[in-house]
């Protein structure tokens, strides 16, 4: 039965639900919860038939909540209540009422709603759409027992569900966690099956998927080891890979709905795993209103936590751009990683080893080209050599100085990376200022054109490589035209950056030339001057340096190999050597066999 009310109270609604009951002869009794969903008038018919469907399981009462605030300072003077009531029919054995919340009246949702309440019943509120920033403080959300939104329907929902873990009061639940069941209680049963040593954890999904991210927190909560997050094409979630000490333990989707359970020492095995529909998450989400412990353990878990990996199925065309960019004729050393017990010891012990490589450069060819870095590890390493007592053993004269980044700055500027230099260890040196080669500033001779300068960087080493090392040739960069750098030094940016050259940047993809220009740079300032990683792989040795707990998903998904596009410090590699230091914190997340 469908009873339409124009302009009317919940007195009234409630009175019309009692009739519509009586002439259906179906009491209220069986139902068992209210539930309510707060939505638009674009998307509330979509809602209301997902929880009809739900609510077969559940016989509910389901209220509608459609705030139309009205455009017109006069419509939104109104406050008017339309309603829709509709018991039995397609509502199976529950009942709904549709609300239209006029004008002021918009802003007075709960007041309205909370009179509709089943008496008795626990209540559940579902936001398909635009939740509060914090649900649980929401005057409808207070109603509530359990409060669901949908990470996966915001237009980044990785930010939601960082708001998400922010904002969780228990009752809390998210549909993003709620697709991620079937993959949980199957990886839990391989588990509890196979006892055995979880090393490492893999979880492979579309970009900007939430329910790929929380999988991989719930993991890496559950299991206590580092847990890769890889980008593939999905759609959804894709596969998760478990390293046991006896061999993977793999859930393999693909881009299908069967996926493929492969246990090591066991035969393969199929599992349904479909992407289930609205109604059947709500559903779920209405056979238990108690708070889930372990979606509030994973959400808060730390996104930052995660182990960021590079996209599982590179582009073809990305892939042979990589291999294009790699250093003519020369073949990557394999990474080698160092790790100090701290921070300043790591600066310490690099200064003695720069000490060293630059003195064996200087007696192998009379002069050595070294490559500065910026940032704190990078000013850190100059402050330590500044006071190493082996500083004297190099001849300062004959050292090259060049920059793999600059801010581009005015000269002097305390924020750029030559200045921060001078001032940790430069000043305090005998060194040759025509050797000495900071990056333009944007008060020299090309103005703010950073295109310009960085031309003009790119042609002063293409003349040191040519006229100065005599070796600049096939170890130079592109056609010969950077000099063989001794050591060119790195910092690692949290997101995997070095130098200037950002995940997904174009300058990250350069391939044709040494020094580029980088704008609208995410680590400020936002205008730069950057070596490129051919001109970076010209080097005989890159050092990367890294210290902090918030490098280590950076340095475990750089070290995990992959695109340089999207992860630039995997393409730092040196001709005869890359080694990256680390200190304990950056390489928390390191699997055993990476900490070399
Ligand atoms: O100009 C810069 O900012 C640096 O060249 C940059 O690449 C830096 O090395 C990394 O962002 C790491 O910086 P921290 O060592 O300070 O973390």
């Amino acid at each position: 039965m469908n009873i339409d009310l124009t302009d009317t109270t919940s007195g009234r609604i409630n009175a019309a639900l009692v009739r519509a009951r009586r002439a259906m002869g179906s009491p209220a009794v069986g139902m068992v919860l209210t539930l309510v969903i707060v939505t638009d008038e674009g998307s509330h018919y979509d809602a209301l038939k997902a929880a009809s469907d739900a609510s077969k399981e559940h016989p509910s009462r389901i209220l509608v909540v459609v705030r139309r605030p009205g455009r017109s300072p006069r419509d939104r003077a109104t406050a008017r209540l339309d309603a829709e009531v509709r018991v039995g029919g397609e509502t199976g054995t529950g009942e709904t009422v549709l609300l239209r919340l006029h004008g002021e009246l918009a802003n007075h949702a709960h007041s309205v709603v909370l009179p509709l309440l089943l008496p008795d019943a626990p209540v559940v509120l579902w936001w398909p759409a635009d939740p509060p920033e914090y649900p649980s403080k929401d005057p409808l959300g207070a109603l509530a027992q359990r409060r669901i939104t949908d990470a996966a329907e915001t237009e980044d929902p990785v930010a939601a569900l960082r708001g998400r873990a922010a904002a969780y009061a228990p009752g809390d639940t998210d549909l993003a966690w709620t697709r991620v069941t079937l993959w949980r209680s199957v990886l839990a049963a391989a588990l509890d099956q196979k006892q055995t040593r979880v090393t490492r954890a893999v979880v492979e999904g579309e970009e900007y998927n939430p329910s790929s991210e929380l999988l991989a927190l719930w993991l890496a909560d559950r299991l206590g080891v580092p847990v890769e997050r890889v980008l593939s094409g999905g759609p959804g979630i894709t596969a998760v890979r478990l390293a046991t000490d006896e061999g993977d333990i793999c859930l393999d989707r693909g881009d299908g709905s069967l996926a493929t359970l492969s246990v090591p020492g066991q035969p393969d095995r199929s599992v349904a795993l479909h992407r289930r529909s609205t109604a059947e998450l709500i559903a779920e989400e209405l056979r238990r209103l108690d708070p889930d412990e372990t979606y509030a353990r994973a959400v808060r878990f730390g996104l930052d936590r995660l182990v960021r990996g590079q996209v599982a199925e590179v582009e073809a065309a990305e892939a042979a751009q990589a291999e294009a960019a790699r250093a003519p004729g020369g073949e990557q050393a394999p990474a080698q990683v160092v790790v100090h017990p701290d921070s300043e010891r790591m600066a310490r012990a690099t200064a003695a080893r720069l000490i060293t490589v630059i003195a064996d450069a200087q007696t192998a060819r009379g002069r050595a080209h070294v490559a500065l870095t910026g940032g704190r590890n990078g000013n850190a390493l100059l402050a330590a050599l500044a006071q190493a007592p082996g500083r004297d053993a190099v001849d300062w004269s004959r050292v090259d100085l060049w920059w793999g980044d600059e801010r581009f700055l005015p000269d002097g500027d305390p924020d750029r990376n030559h200045t921060q230099a001078r001032e940790a260890l430069l000043d305090a040196l005998a060194l040759d200022p025509s050797r000495v080669h900071p990056m333009p500033a944007s008060d020299g001779p090309h103005g703010d054109d950073v295109d310009a300068a960085a031309e003009a960087y790119a042609a002063e080493l293409a003349a040191a490589a040519d006229g100065g090392s005599g070796d600049g040739g096939p170890g130079g960069g592109p056609g010969g035209a950077v000099p063989a750098f001794d050591v060119l030094l790195l910092g690692l940016g949290p997101d995997t950056h070095v130098a200037s050259l950002f995940p997904g940047h174009p300058a990250a993809k350069e391939t044709g030339r040494t020094v580029v220009g980088v704008r609208q740079a995410p680590k400020p300032p936002p205008t730069r001057i950057s070596l490129t990683l051919p001109a970076i792989r010209a080097a005989r040795e890159v050092w990367l340096l890294a210290a902090g707990e918030d490098k280590a998903g950076a340095a475990a998904g750089a070290l995990a190999a992959g695109d340089p596009a999207r992860t630039p410090a995997a393409g730092a590699r040196g001709r005869e050597r890359t080694l990256w230091i680390l200190d304990e914190k950056a390489a928390a997340l390191l699997s055993e066999s990476a900490r070399g």
